[in-house]
């Protein structure tokens, strides 16, 4: 048998002053799982979580939790009754309890069954030994902890994360993210996290829903995701990107790196082929000379070295391309800085690379 979805959402709209913000989104979530909504500022990321809270109402579509009808136009159930927790940045832990008392908040049940369960929730996020602590006495990280531990607290269904780490610094965020991860699998339960950083979804997400004006416009794994954007702006979401103009003929795109294919796009039509930065491979020793095409790699192109930096985990390498003057940056995983004016072959994956036609 299949398992239901322990939230689903479908057809939800919100509209604002006529202009409709979140546009027809429907997404639905299993148990222990993530879907990430990801997308720019304003896309209407927050507004769809906040439909699902039950803080904000839809002027059309229909909200289940674990089958149950929570919302839909004739039905209201209130957020304290949705099964559902909530974690957004801002969300403070309350001053005047201790770690204990806030953990504790949410719980019903006999004053032994809240203690275990306080207990039992302060261990997992290591906060065991804070356990009469005061807010206040508590590192960002820790109260962060702390607000995780509430949320699970009373064993919500759902769980609805808005840019919950991002008041953290840059070590303490991935520690608290993949103690995150761990717990809420543990707990079986199903998240929405809402982030505009890319990094953050492809660490966290199962899957991620891919936002663009009030609209989900791809979903899929992680690894799809990156690896076939389906247009030019959601490759470039996920990393810098560099593109190439080319034109159609006869299904196929001439250009200095050679041809390449583009299947069912009509003759004349402008295409970008878009190639990740580390996908642009540097042929290094050829004294010269550039290596021979092949089918996987195309032709080889020359560029002139502009700029070499060293960026820790890679080098990132600036060419001025002969063939049209256009820039193009590769990404090499080592130490690698040529000097600027350094003739280098540069050639294509073309298994790696997007072939779109141009927008606008
Ligand atoms: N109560 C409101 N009244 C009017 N406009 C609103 C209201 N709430 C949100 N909006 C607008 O709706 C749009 C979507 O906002 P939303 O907060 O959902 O976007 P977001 O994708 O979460 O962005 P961010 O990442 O910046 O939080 C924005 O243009 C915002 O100004």
């Amino acid at each position: 048998m299949v398992e239901r979805p322990r939230l689903e959402a479908d057809g939800l709209v919100r509209a604002f002053d006529g202009r409709r913000v979140v546009d027809d989104v429907s997404l639905s979530v299993g148990a222990g799982q993530i879907l990430c909504l990801l997308g720019p500022s304003g896309c209407g990321k927050s507004t769809t979580l906040r439909m699902i809270a039950g803080v904000e109402h839809p002027d059309a579509g229909a909200i289940r939790v674990d089958g149950r009808t929570v919302c839909n136009g004739i039905d209201w159930v209130p957020p304290e009754a949705r099964s559902v927790g909530l974690m957004f940045q801002d969300f403070a832990l309350f001053p005047h309890l201790d770690v204990a008392g806030n953990v504790a908040f949410g719980l019903s049940g006999t004053k032994a069954d809240k203690r275990a369960r306080v207990e039992e929730l302060l261990e997992r996020v290591e906060m065991s030994d804070h356990i009469a602590s005061w807010p206040h006495e508590l590192s960002g990280g820790e109260q962060q902890r702390v607000a995780l531990a509430r949320a699970l607290a009373p064993r919500p269904h759902v769980m609805l994360m808005d840019e919950p780490f991002s008041g953290l610094d840059n070590r303490l965020r991935d520690e608290i993210r993949d103690h995150t991860l761990d717990l809420l699998k543990e707990e079986g339960t199903a998240v929405v996290l809402v982030t505009h950083e890319p990094d953050e979804a492809m660490r966290m997400a199962d899957e991620i829903a891919l936002m663009r004006e009030g609209r989900i416009v791809q979903r899929g794994a992680p690894y799809n995701i990156y690896n076939a954007p389906m247009d030019r702006a959601a490759a470039a979401f996920f990393s810098d990107i560099n593109v190439i103009e080319g034109r159609v003929e006869g299904a196929l795109t001439e250009t200095a790196f050679g041809q390449f294919l583009a299947p069912g796009v009509p003759d004349g039509t402008v295409v970008d082929i878009v190639i990740r930065p580390q996908h642009l491979k540097i042929d290094f020793d050829r004294q010269g000379r550039g290596p021979l095409p092949t089918p996987v790699e195309g032709t080889p192109a020359r560029g002139i070295v502009e700029r070499a930096r060293f960026m820790g985990g890679e080098s990132l390498v600036e060419f001025r391309m002969e063939f049209d003057g256009s820039k193009l940056v590769a990404s090499v995983p080592q130490v690698f800085l040529p000097e600027a004016g350094t003739p280098l072959w540069l050639m294509i994956r073309r298994d790696r690379c997007f072939v779109f036609p141009r927008v606008g």
